[in-house]
């Protein structure tokens, strides 16, 4: 017996429910849906971020790659609370990013997100030791109180990140990587749910950057902090479970990596490549598969019982 179409009133209830705002799951540490930023600079509107989507599940270490000028930073900014984006939704650890007074903002900046720039000086105050630098958030959070507990926190975070011996030293007495540390341990100071780095290991040779990398899976593994960060750098994409490439202010694809061990004890990683369905049903399909097929304009598209196809145009 065949099932009976829906009716009208069915679809009317259909449809109104897929374009209410869905509710934000509260096990995501970042949720943007239909994000856009509209720079409007001398009569001249860029729109760097076009309705991008992105989840994050807590505890989750992801690398943001994507050409210059796709809207990486735009997108950091806009997360880190730094910027406010021009429509859509955003949240993080359950804050609104829209909604937020400039105090919540500001509590936000201290206590929900941590922020790792690429430029070593820019994270650090010159005139304070590494240790300084790590306590100072701390102390800009509660005062001076508790300042026994806030030294502990401070040799647990530079131990953390190998830095334990350096902690009188200020940033011009330490390397580039030593300072990137530093920059870690102070964005990690008031424990954030999320930290987030723009480049963070752009400033530095290759071996070191290596290290920096390796410290934020250690904070991501050991803390179980949410990691987000943009590079440019494919090892260091290569190195995470999940790389979302952006693609002109829209997350377009996503590689995702797991270590498969096989019969006779032999680890492999196996990695697939996934694009981002928006609520609309667009897809920005990969520019090598439609190049290597030469497909252009108009593909042809076909409902199949466990897959859609799309093919090359197949008109005259
Ligand atoms: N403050 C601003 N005013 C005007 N346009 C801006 C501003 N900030 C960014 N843009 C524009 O928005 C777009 C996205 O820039 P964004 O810096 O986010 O890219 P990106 O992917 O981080 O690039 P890169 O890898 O080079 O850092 C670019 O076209 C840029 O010129």
């Amino acid at each position: 017996m065949s099932t009976p179409p829906p009716s009208l009133d069915e679809l009317r209830a259909r449809a109104l429910a897929a374009s209410a705002p869905r509710a934000v799951r509260a096990d995501l540490a970042i949720s943007c849906e239909r994000l856009v930023r509209i720079f409007s600079s001398d009569g001249i509107e860029v729109q760097a971020l076009q309705g991008l989507d992105l989840t994050v599940d807590q505890g989750d270490l992801v690398a943001l790659v994507g050409a210059s000028g796709s809207g990486k930073s735009t997108l950091l900014n806009v997360l880190a609370g730094l910027d406010t984006p021009t429509a859509g939704s955003a949240t993080v650890a359950g804050c609104d990013l829209l909604a937020m007074t400039p105090k919540d903002r500001l509590r936000y900046r201290r206590e929900v997100v941590g922020f790792i720039w690429q430029q070593t000086a820019r994270n650090l105050l010159p005139f304070l030791t590494a240790a300084q630098n790590v306590a100072l958030p701390m102390q800009l959070r509660s005062g001076h109180r508790a300042a026994k507990r806030q030294r502990g926190r401070v040799t647990e975070l530079l131990e953390a990140l190998d830095i334990a011996e350096l902690g009188h030293r200020r940033p011009a007495e330490l390397s580039g990587g030593q300072q990137q540390r530093v920059a870690i341990a102070v964005a990690l100071a008031n424990d954030p749910a999320v930290l987030l780095a723009d480049e963070p290991t752009g400033e530095l040779d290759s071996e070191t950057a290596v290290g920096i990398f390796e410290a934020f899976r250690t904070v991501n593994r050991e803390l179980g902090t949410t990691v987000v960060v943009v590079t440019h750098d494919p090892m260091v994409a290569g190195e995470v479970r999940r790389t979302v490439a952006i693609r002109d202010g829209r997350t377009s694809s996503e590689v995702l990596r797991r270590t498969v061990t096989d019969e006779h004890g032999q680890e492999t990683v196996s990695e697939r490549e996934y694009v981002m369905l928006d609520r609309t049903g667009r897809v920005q399909l990969p520019a090598k598969f439609l190049a290597a097929l030469g497909m252009e304009h108009r593909v042809a598209v076909d409902l199949a019982t466990d897959h859609i196809a799309i093919r090359p145009d197949d008109t005259d």
